[in-house]
């Protein structure tokens, strides 16, 4: 597309304009959008380089209106021509002194506009962007950010960068950022509330799976905070938006999006609850867009964090090692002083990890915790044998050790439990035997969609149970505790006088986890961040994922359904070819009209493949994702990659014919010598600890 002097002139007097509403927008908003005096429980906070990418995001946000209003959709294209030849003198500019030429006003507005992002990310220094990703550490070091993973992209999958979409488009009411809130008939579309409590309510009555235990929820949701973080949109100053009220949305923020309440709710006695808009980082002008603000990759961003910063905060920079807080009498995470989300009274601090997250619930900690005890364990075995090597060797080749690992229980033993056989082959997820594996493609956006991560994934939160059970190596009660009471309160971590957590995950791996159905807990749908003692003081989660969805705009669930090849719907009754005659009659209570179903609430109707526990829609975005984080991972622990240093086929055949997450479990827990044969099945046998195969570290010290 030819930039004429005109274009480049219109573009440019939208982005002063836009400029200009958004300081007017602070000044007149002072009072309002940053003065909540209430303190805002939210897991997904948003960090300094997200921050700035909202500036980023909204200036284009406003500026694409702006011209929209005046020459209709058709300018896009040129406009963003017109934003790829700034970049491109941008870059120049880097490379020279700025200084010595005269850097007109406009020019220099444009450029905080368009720089802010990589400015705050130097000056904090959390994310370093080298030269070269050809260079030896790039061949031989998976970074911390992602960053150079794809040598032509660089920044393909790395954090804070922007969420793909697999139908390739976004759906908004205005076609560019404001939340769908209307059917397709012209009325208002029912509101996220209203369809939990009618679709998703178990109504206490729990049923559980049949063989599925309480750990393949919280593996899942590991994997999910290893991949996935959409941070929430913050006020100009970067405070917390307070979005409860239902009219937040115009006096407070345009990125308020309060989930209206119904009049007769069980629970919530209040008019809506409240969701802050996910911030928009888009980078071009068009359509708004949201960013994953971990590592998108399968690399234990839960461990090792996803900027430098983070992994500056979780390693000891001795022998190698990640810190660990044991003043109790076994391992914790180290304790984190400043998490302005925890709860718990101050004697009992929340954890600092690779992923902020960490603390949600008490459950992750085991979690957390015996992936620190396995990389400090390894370092200590690297150093047994190589004293010379240095705290940073160390460091590096464990956690690429620890990653393989990681992503071999993912692919061998996590994914197989829920998706059926003929789509693990179909999509070449399962791991190789004794070869390595040449697909790795250069051309594959290894980014997460934001199907996956606003919707498809988030399936987990159906196996989440109420009752967290404790039990002793013999499988006997320890004491339950009750979910809702504990989302972001840590103090079942330290009850030293049962053991600390390791009853916890005892009780995970002998219980049952919930059937992952259309039905969700109290706790999931009415607990989540509330406030002990304050019935109704937090939010449902169920409600969220909904909102969440009209909020990063999916489309609804009926397109996706036919992008995956399933029949072509046009009235409720079509939908019977996946769905129950009562899960339809239920659909139909609540939707005026097929077309408006929201996806996540559709995935979770649909009828479970056969040898699966999801059903076709959810499969694909779910089995497409981890294609795409396999095939678009130079550093897959399969892969063997010119001018990359992969394991070779005598390492990674270490990995894939010892490594259990049976015996990694065992390794880390003082209280057991054996376990579950099958390590997701509450039910199977157990087993001697010491009968399950040990990696040896020699192998990977060439
Ligand atoms: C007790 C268990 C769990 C709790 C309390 C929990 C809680 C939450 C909360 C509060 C959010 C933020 C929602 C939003 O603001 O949009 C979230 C997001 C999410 N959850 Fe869970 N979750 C749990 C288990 C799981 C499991 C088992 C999975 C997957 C198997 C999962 C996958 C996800 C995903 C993919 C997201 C989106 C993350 C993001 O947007 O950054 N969760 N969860
Ligand atoms: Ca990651």
């Amino acid at each position: 597309m030819e930039v004429t002097e005109e274009s480049e002139r219109i573009v440019e007097d939208a982005v002063m304009r836009a400029l200009e509403t958004m300081l007017n927008q602070e000044n007149s908003n002072a009072n309002n959008a940053s003065s909540s005096e209430k303190r805002i429980i939210d897991s997904q906070q948003a960090n300094a380089d997200s921050k700035s990418a909202q500036f980023t995001g909204e200036v284009l946000e406003e500026a694409t209106r702006v011209l929209v209003k005046e020459f209709g959709m058709d300018i896009i294209p040129v406009a963003n021509a017109v934003i790829n030849k700034w970049k491109l003198e941008e870059e120049d500019a880097n490379g020279q002194n700025e200084n010595a030429t005269e850097v007109p006003e406009r020019r220099k507005k444009r450029q905080a506009m368009l720089r802010s992002k990589r400015q705050s990310r130097n000056s904090s220094d959390c994310s370093t962007f080298p030269a070269d990703c050809n260079d030896r550490f790039h061949t031989t070091t998976r970074t911390i950010t992602g960053n150079c993973n794809n040598r032509q992209n660089p920044e393909l999958g790395n954090s804070v960068t922007t969420l793909r979409r697999v139908l390739g488009g976004a759906f908004y009411a205005d076609g560019l950022g404001r939340i769908r809130t209307r059917s397709v008939t012209g009325e208002v579309l029912p509101s996220a509330r209203l369809i939990s409590n009618s679709l998703h309510d178990d109504r206490d009555n729990e049923v559980f799976s049949s063989n599925t235990n309480h750990l393949h929820m919280i593996i899942g949701q590991f994997i999910a905070h290893d991949m996935v973080f959409i941070p929430s949109s913050v006020a100009r100053g970067g405070e917390a938006l307070d979005c409860s009220s239902c009219n937040s949305p115009q006096t407070v923020s345009a990125n308020c999006a309060p989930i209206q309440v119904p009049l007769n709710d069980d629970y919530f006695k209040i008019p809506c609850m409240r969701l802050t808009r996910a911030l928009n980082g888009q980078e071009n002008f068009g359509v708004r867009s949201q960013i994953g603000q971990n590592s998108h990759f399968l690399d234990l961003s839960t461990v090792y964090g996803s900027s430098n910063c983070e992994m500056d905060s979780v390693r000891s920079f001795r022998e190698g090692k990640l810190s660990t807080f044991t003043d109790l009498g076994y391992v914790l995470p180290p304790q984190n002083r400043n998490d302005t989300n925890c709860l718990s009274s101050p004697r009992f601090f929340c954890f600092t990890c690779g992923d902020f997250r960490n603390s949600l619930h008490p459950a992750l900690i085991p979690v957390h915790t015996i992936f620190i005890k396995e990389h400090n364990r390894l370092a200590d075995l690297v150093r047994s044998r190589r004293r010379d090597m240095s705290d940073e060797q160390i460091f590096q080749l464990v956690r690429k050790i620890l990653i393989g690992m990681w992503q071999h229980i993912v692919y061998n033993e996590y994914l197989p439990k829920y998706l059926p056989q003929r789509t693990l082959r179909n999509f070449g997820l399962t791991p190789l035997r004794n070869r390595v594996h040449l697909g790795y493609d250069p051309q594959q956006d290894p980014s997460i969609s934001a199907e996956f991560a606003g919707a498809a994934f988030r399936f987990g939160h159906s196996q989440a149970r109420f009752v967290f059970t404790r039990k002793n190596a013999a499988g006997r009660p320890r004491g339950d505790y009750d979910l809702g009471f504990n989302v972001f309160y840590a103090s079942q971590n330290y009850l030293s006088g049962i053991g600390g957590w390791e009853p916890v995950m005892n009780g995970m791996v002998q219980t049952a986890g919930m059937k992952t159905d259309r039905y969700f807990t109290f706790s999931i749908r009415n607990q989540m961040f509330e406030i002990r003692g304050r019935n109704g003081s937090g939010v449902d989660l169920v409600s969220v994922n909904i909102q969440r969805g009209r909020d990063i705009g999916l489309f609804p669930y009926i397109m996706y359904r036919e992008f995956v090849g399933l029949p072509v719907v046009t009235t409720f009754d079509d939908l019977n070819t996946t769905f129950s005659q009562e899960n339809i009659d239920a659909l139909r209570s609540v939707y005026s009209d097929p077309m408006d179903i929201d996806l996540y609430t559709g995935m979770m109707l649909e009828e479970n493949m056969a040898g699966a526990q999801l059903g076709p829609t959810a499969v694909f975005l779910v089995a497409e994702q981890f294609k795409a984080s396999k095939i678009g991972d130079r550093f897959y622990y399969e892969s063997v990659v010119q001018n990359t240093d992969n394991f070779n086929l005598e390492e990674m055949n270490e990995i894939r014919d010892k490594v259990t997450l049976a015996k990694f479990i065992c390794t880390n827990m003082d209280s057991i010598n054996r376990i579950n044969s099958d390590i997701f099945d509450f039910q199977s046998n157990q087993v001697n600890c010491s009968s399950l195969p040990e990696i040896n570290i020699d192998t990977f010290l060439r």
